[in-house]
């Protein structure tokens, strides 16, 4: 298998009474070229889960393999595209999206792959612009092309479109779908949207809370492009909404039983 989950669990803190379990005992199987979203309510463990595949935070129990090697540090074989989407606002379109590669290759290679990634994702004629003159979606497009020009095996996308309008996250859906297709790489894509997870994704993964965990696992076949009002997008909605619902009703009753248990 491409990417495994095996028994995988984290805590934060300590082993004492600070110690908080965020998930326990996931496991997924990812075959290579699968674009997977990870939905859940709020505080499940979607960003934690994928900052593990990225290396970023340990496991501590189980173990995640990529290709059969377990994880145990970030690689540039496992790029990561956060919501915000930090580049250096003293470089240029180019240098920021050339900096990783500067390491490895030389100047005039990395500035040919980042032109390459650059024209992949529509802003070739903004190269020589300084990222902070870009708006928000153009910066994201500077991300994932930095991503990209890394030539990772996984791309690990954490909520890349959340702080982007209705109407930009629409065109980077459509340039996402359309560089996945030329590129096949695997992606791993957390977000809060149930209409993003089922236009975008080959499967669609559902993590419950309190205890986090997988709660479905659901392989999305219905034909891209995928219309809004498609009569199978609108189905999948509304089985993966009430599954949430189910979920975030459980998380608010709680919240509230605590609260009056502190007020008493
Ligand atoms: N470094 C940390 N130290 C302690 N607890 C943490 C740390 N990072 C995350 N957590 C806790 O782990 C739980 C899962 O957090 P995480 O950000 O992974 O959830 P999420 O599902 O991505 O949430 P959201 O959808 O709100 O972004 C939360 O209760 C959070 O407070």
């Amino acid at each position: 298998m491409f990417l495994e989950f095996e028994d995988t669990g984290k805590r934060f803190g300590e082993a004492t009474e600070n110690e908080f379990e965020v998930f326990k005992g996931v496991n997924i199987s990812i075959e290579n070229n699968q674009f997977v979203s990870i939905l859940g309510p709020s505080g499940c463990g979607k960003s934690t889960l994928l900052s593990m595949v990225a290396g970023l935070e340990d496991t501590s129990e189980g173990t995640i393999k990529l290709e059969g090697q377990e994880i145990t540090g970030p690689d540039p074989e496992r790029g990561m595209v956060f919501q915000q989407p930090s580049l250096f606002p003293w470089l240029t379109v180019r240098e920021n999206v050339m900096f990783p590669l500067k390491k490895k290759r030389s100047k005039k290679e990395a500035e040919a792959r980042a032109e390459h990634f650059l024209k992949m994702v529509h802003l070739s004629s903004s190269s020589s612009r300084y990222t902070y003159e870009l708006s928000g979606g153009m910066q994201q497009r500077v991300a994932i092309a930095r991503a990209l020009a890394m030539d990772p095996k996984v791309l690990l996308m954490d909520e890349p479109f959340g702080a982007l309008d209705e109407q930009t996250r629409h065109i980077l859906h459509r340039e996402l779908l359309s560089i996945w297709e030329e590129t096949r790489k695997t992606i791993l894509f957390v977000t809060h949207s149930i209409q993003e997870a089922i236009k975008l994704s080959d499967r669609v993964i559902v993590m419950g809370t309190r205890p986090g965990r997988i709660i479905a696992d659901f392989s999305i076949d219905v034909p891209r492009p995928r219309a809004r009002d498609d009569e199978n997008v609108i189905g999948w909605e509304k089985h993966v909404m009430e599954l949430l619902e189910k979920e975030i009703d459980k998380v608010l009753k709680e919240e509230l039983d605590n609260e009056s248990v502190s007020y008493n």
